[in-house]
């Protein structure tokens, strides 16, 4: 077996966790209130800035050009595409994707975030793969079977969002999980089962940054934001 499919298989319950969980089934019978949507797209949109500070920070650490391309390719998608599913919701939501941006992370946010950070900082280009991977990896499994088991038309109100991540034929975590795959075998076994570790609590933060926007998530004590 090897080392993606083994990971795979360990996050089990935790991808079937988060395909049941309330706001993915809501995407799924298109039942979602407007507060859920717009607190999901204000924390994925400071999410996403983080992600492709992480990408610069892997082509960091990266040996040759095609790792490079690789990552390169990814901040473009995200620059690019991934604003497609926030403006589904915004839509439905009946705002401006524009007054959604430059909020405060909320508490998973922040972890998250944090997690993917201090792999970045202080890993190896194989720990920083296996931290990312669960974001493109949960995503896709969530599109394939919201398409094969909802099968929206398009008066359906998350139709985009559902095709956008079912219909994704050139997977970014096929090319994770094959040189993941690779660099597993240069790994020690310490720096193998930090890649678990981090992949794992990945999957976990996954799950949890649904819960954050199902529940409204807040800190518990609100705070005035002083704009300079
Ligand atoms: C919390 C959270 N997790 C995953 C995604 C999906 N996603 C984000 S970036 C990216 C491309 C990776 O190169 C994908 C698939 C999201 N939007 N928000």
């Amino acid at each position: 077996m090897s080392f993606s499919v083994e990971l795979r298989k360990e996050a089990d319950p935790i991808f079937n966790a988060i395909f049941e969980h309330p706001f993915v089934q809501g995407i799924a019978n298109g039942d979602l209130k407007k507060e859920q949507l717009i607190h999901y797209v204000k924390q994925d949109f400071e999410y996403l800035n983080a992600f492709i500070r992480i990408y610069g920070m892997a082509i960091s650490k990266c040996k040759d050009r095609k790792d490079m391309e690789m990552f390169n390719k990814q901040i473009s998608f995200i620059l690019n595409s991934e604003t497609h599913p926030h403006h589904n919701f915004c839509q439905v939501a009946d705002v401006k994707y524009e007054e959604l941006q430059g909020y405060p992370l909320s508490p998973t946010a922040h972890q998250y975030i944090r997690h993917m950070l201090t792999v970045a900082h202080e890993g190896t280009l194989g720990e920083i793969i296996a931290v990312l991977l669960p974001c493109p990896w949960t995503y896709w499994e969530i599109g394939k079977r919201l398409l094969t088991e909802v099968n929206p038309d398009r008066s359906h109100p998350f139709y985009e969002w559902i095709h956008f991540y079912g219909n994704r034929t050139d997977s970014i975590t096929t090319k994770f999980c094959a040189r993941l795959d690779e660099l597993v075998k240069e790994a020690t076994n310490i720096e193998k089962e930090k890649m678990k570790e981090h992949f794992l609590l990945s999957c976990q933060l996954e799950y949890m940054f649904w819960d954050m926007a199902y529940k409204l998530e807040d800190w518990p004590v609100k705070m005035e934001v002083i704009q300079s």
